[in-house]
């Protein structure tokens, strides 16, 4: 641990919210999202770092909780697992898809209208300087991170697609994205607690994200236990860690207390 990184993990308990026990993780399903809570939110969506000490904290808390751990991303299951590997269960796609530890997967299929919506935002993006276009298997994500002052006329954009495609709007951290309704991380969740080998414990799920909010408000209904990373805000998490460093410090600490 770095004396930076563990102050940062000490001081979080304001804004109403307390540090998690260290042993919180006991007799515990744990659900993590990746962006934000296991990585530190980068420019661009392809500009993460996934390092060595990750790797092994998530293989640790495989090994150690007995396979009941899963990621719950916004991202797709093929790029998790391309930076995380495949020994950890996941649900990709805000919930869309699903893949169980032992090897079997769920999703949707591709609705049509995305290929429309896709070309759509690329001609926006291409006339407009900072915008970056993500193409996901279930939708296509607008960042304006690079370009802030253009989102409002993002959100206009993406809105109106919305209206003509019946695909729902999902908000993130600088990010607008498009996809198909029907699912979020509070299911995902729920799904992975209908079977082994996760249910029967009780949930707690890492998130930072508004995004995280249907998996906080899932756990905190079925007895378990939200915690939100970053900044103090509204939430149905119950507990809050200050950044990313804490968050894996945290983690580390609570493995070793399992
Ligand atoms: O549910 P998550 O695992 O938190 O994924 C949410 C979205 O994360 C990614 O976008 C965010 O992170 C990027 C890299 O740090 C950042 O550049 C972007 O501004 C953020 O919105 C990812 O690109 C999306 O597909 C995920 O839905």
């Amino acid at each position: 641990m770095t004396d930076t990184v563990t102050a940062e993990f000490r001081s979080a308990g304001d804004g109403g919210l307390q540090v998690p026990p260290v042993d919180l993780l006991r007799d515990a399903s744990l659900f993590l999202d990746f962006d934000g809570t296991l990585v530190e939110i980068a420019h661009r969506p392809d500009g993460v770092l996934v390092d060595a000490r990750l790797r092994a904290l998530v293989s640790r808390l495989v090994q150690d909780m007995n396979g009941r751990v899963a990621i719950v991303s916004g991202r797709p299951i093929a790029a998790i697992a391309g930076y995380l590997g495949e020994g950890v269960a996941i649900s990709g796609s805000h919930g869309l898809e699903m893949r169980w530890p032992d090897g079997r997967e769920r999703a949707p299929e591709r609705p049509a209208t995305l290929d429309m919506v896709l070309a759509r935002l690329r001609e926006f993006a291409d006339d407009r300087e900072g915008l970056l276009v993500e193409e996901k298997p279930l939708g296509v994500g607008l960042h304006y991170r690079g370009a802030e002052s253009l989102e409002a006329e993002a959100r206009e954009l993406v809105g109106r697609l919305a209206d003509e495609t019946g695909l729902t709007v999902q908000s993130g951290k600088k990010v607008l994205e498009l996809r198909l309704a029907g699912a979020h991380k509070g299911e995902a969740i729920r799904h992975f607690l209908e079977g082994p080998p996760f249910a029967g414990f009780r949930p707690v799920f890492i998130g930072d994200d508004v995004t995280d909010e249907d998996g906080f408000a899932a756990v905190a209904h079925i007895g378990g236990a939200g915690i939100l990373v970053g900044d103090a805000r509204p939430t149905d998490a119950r507990y809050r860690l200050a950044g990313v460093g804490s968050t894996l410090d945290w983690l580390e600490a609570a493995c070793a207390a399992l």
